[in-house]
């Protein structure tokens, strides 16, 4: 999983991962993705998905453009089980998009493929355009889905889901319930949880959580995590609300109405995997060292008020020897 950036548009070349899928989300700037299938393009607030052997070749009609990748080995995308869901709910399979076939026909010297081949970068020069293919049929092909169609469910009466009732495409592993990439997203919704702390809670947890936000703010981060940013909480690191939210939350207290989130767009890769953070990122001038900032001058609200001492209970001031 990583952030990307680009400025400019790939010139008689094309890539090919011959190691994995990429799931493509921009962030910034469309992209128009030419495939041996034919042509996607895809905005902001859409995703595409780039399968194992697939060659592609990016323009960037807007310019400079940035987004996230994730990439996954050894297996695919798919939908996830519905589950006590149902037939209909979350993504539909009506809404995946493939390529039209597109072709050229043209003499292209010096036309470079780049292989991604075991994690290396191979290239092989030819004198034609990869994208001949006049006609396709099959069920393994590049695709795209627009993340507005993603119909959300969620809490009616109270407690906080697991966030993976959002997912859009899991990738999963043999064990049942653990993905190796779940693509979840905080689309706009209604949250209606009576009774219940909403933002998510404080947790750590057996999966790594990468997030990413696309348009809009973060409903646990009232500051400090932007469009294009990115945050990383690995296996077990404890995370949750900034304390900004988390006092507004307090305070708003049991009586909160149904409240909408809108113009906000927010992901996360969760993958049961641990991410080997990279030298370059870690020696990137953007990263946050400030990160823990969020969480100063978190206080519990919790009091012993109204609760009767019991035998045994340990009172304020009392020391357990
Ligand atoms: O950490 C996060 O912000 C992502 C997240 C959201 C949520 O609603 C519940 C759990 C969770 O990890
Ligand atoms: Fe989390």
């Amino acid at each position: 999983m990583c952030r990307y950036t680009a400025n400019k548009s790939m010139d008689n070349c094309a890539f090919c991962n011959a190691d994995g899928d990429f799931l493509i989300v921009p962030q910034t700037g469309r992209l128009w993705i030419t495939t041996e299938c034919g042509k996607l393009q895809i905005s902001p607030g859409e995703i595409a998905v780039l399968p194992q052997g697939f060659r592609f070749a990016v323009d960037l009609p807007d310019g400079p453009s940035r987004g996230y990748v994730a990439e996954v080995f050894g297996t695919h995308f798919q939908l996830p089980d519905l589950g006590p869901i149902g037939a209909n709910g979350l993504a539909a399979p009506r809404d995946f998009v493939v390529p039209t076939a597109w072709f050229e026909d043209s003499y292209r010297p010096d036309y470079v493929i780049i292989q991604k081949f075991g994690g290396e970068l191979f290239t092989a020069k030819q004198e034609f355009s990869p994208f001949n293919v006049v006609a396709w049929h099959g069920n393994y092909a590049p695709y795209k889905y627009d993340l507005t169609t993603f119909c959300p469910f969620n809490t009616v009466l109270f407690d906080h889901g697991d966030p993976s009732i959002n997912t859009v495409l899991t990738a999963p592993t043999d064990k049942p319930g653990v993905a190796l990439l779940d693509f979840v997203i905080f689309p706009p919704r209604w949250l209606v949880a009576e009774h219940t702390f909403r933002p998510p809670y404080y947790h750590r947890n057996c999966m790594s959580e990468f997030m990413g936000l696309i348009y809009g703010g973060y409903e646990a981060k009232a500051d400090g995590f932007l469009p294009g940013g990115a945050s990383l909480h690995s296996c077990m690191t404890p995370h949750g609300p900034d304390t900004k939210t988390y006092e507004a939350t307090i305070a708003r207290g049991n009586e909160a109405g149904p409240f909408r989130i809108s113009d906000t767009l927010a992901f996360m890769f969760e993958s049961c995997l641990i991410p080997r953070i990279c030298p370059w990122a870690l020696e990137s001038p953007f990263i946050d060292r400030d990160y823990y900032q969020c969480w100063i001058g978190l206080r519990s609200h919790f009091t012993h008020e109204g609760a009767s001492a019991k035998d045994g209970d340990i009172q304020n001031g009392e020391k357990e020897d």
